[in-house]
């Protein structure tokens, strides 16, 4: 670090004065000293701060850039038509139902959305069942919504989460057996119907987030069963860790299991073996897009995606706990909002993914503006 610099670094840290005045001073005998100890000429390749305050020569520091492409907005779409309800413990977030979908989108998709994510809310009284029943009804919510903004949005590519816990009685991502396990081969010929009836619908791509074992393969075989492979994109939430940062989506999509947890099928914090597997099974059973969730804890499981499908679009979740986190931390001034969220995209990016799934979708289409 260069004299200079390392003056400009403390200055612009925002230290008072008489803090700067202090480290100046320690910063001048530091460089006297190297000034005698270091030949400049024979040292050349020590010098790494090369003038990149500059915003442009900061930002020619990276692989990749966000761009508005790259970004999906998950969406929670009511079964209840005029539902426009703020979920408390997602900030900004709403359940949109069928009649407020297309206002709520039409300012975003004028800002540059290019894809949302959809997740079906049953809220009328007795929706939920054992079988999820009402996941692949045509008149629920998700399908109505595909085909709302197939018509309405020429360009939106929409995405649909395929998993049965929002509409399952016991708020578990499959049919469960009598004892309360989950039946692995009734829950994933289950979860593929529900797929290829979101792709018959006009959904471009279909994101099974069950986890049940075989439902990758079993899904691109009745997808092409049913003559239309050809026009629907597989995204596997490959490696899918269980935590405690599904919090806020649980309450929003009133999906939090009535006894248990998801440990079984979700894959446990520290598993990055078990996480590198089922990347693995999963490409190899035909997935077109890996994903791996949350995103921020799991940068390292990002990076042995994009080294373990070094040929597939890697996409990285940035969960509902992970953007509840960053909203309440700006809230008690811990740093400032745009700051930390382009600071995290930024990590995700840099860990290989090329597709972000988050709710600071509209926030990051206004700033990707300027
Ligand atoms: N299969 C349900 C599902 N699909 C996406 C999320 C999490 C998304 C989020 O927290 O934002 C979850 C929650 C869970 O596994 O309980
Ligand atoms: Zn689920
Ligand atoms: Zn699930």
């Amino acid at each position: 670090m260069s004299f200079s610099t390392l003056v400009s670094d403390l200055t612009s840290r925002g230290s008072d004065r008489a803090d700067v005045r202090s480290q100046y001073s320690r910063a001048r005998s530091v460089a006297s000293t190297a000034a005698t100890s270091v030949s400049i000429a024979g040292d050349i390749s020590s010098q790494l701060h090369s003038g990149y305050s500059h915003p442009l020569s900061r930002a020619w520091q990276a692989e990749r850039q966000l761009t508005k492409s790259m970004l999906i907005y998950p969406l929670f779409i009511s079964d209840q038509p005029d539902e426009c309800t703020a979920i408390p413990s997602l900030p900004n977030q709403s359940r949109i139902g069928l009649n407020r979908l297309v206002p709520f989108l039409e300012p975003l998709v004028a800002k540059g959305l290019s894809s949302v994510m959809l997740f079906g809310v049953p809220l009328a009284p007795n929706a939920k069942d054992a079988l999820g029943t009402a996941a692949d009804d045509p008149d629920g919510p998700v399908i109505q919504a595909i085909r709302i903004l197939r018509r309405r949005f020429r360009d939106l590519y929409i995405c649909a989460d395929v998993c049965l816990c929002e509409y399952t009685s016991h708020g578990h991502c499959g049919i469960l057996r009598d004892d309360g396990s989950l039946n692995n081969e009734m829950s994933v010929d289950r979860i593929s119907d529900v797929a290829v009836a979101y792709a018959d619908a006009g959904a471009h791509c279909v994101a099974p987030s069950d986890m049940n074992d075989g439902r990758i393969r079993a899904i691109k075989l009745k997808l092409t069963a049913a003559g239309i492979n050809h026009k629907v994109l597989l995204m596997s939430y490959a490696a899918k860790f269980s935590g405690c940062l599904y919090g806020p989506f649980r309450d929003a999509a009133g999906s939090c299991p009535s006894f248990g947890d998801r440990r079984c099928y979700q894959l446990p914090a520290s598993g990055r073996g078990l996480a590198r597997r089922a990347i693995r099974r999963d490409i190899a059973e035909g997935a077109d897009i890996i994903m791996v969730k949350p995103a921020g804890q799991y940068l390292d499981i990002i990076s042995d995606a994009k080294e373990i499908g070094s040929d597939l679009p890697i996409a990285a979740y940035q969960v509902s706990g992970e953007f509840a986190m960053i909203h309440a931390a700006a809230k008690a001034g811990v740093f400032d909002l745009k700051a930390m969220v382009f600071e995290s995209t930024d990590s995700i990016l840099r860990a290989g993914a090329n597709i972000i799934i988050t709710y600071f979708v509209p926030e990051l289409l206004t700033w990707l503006e300027s």
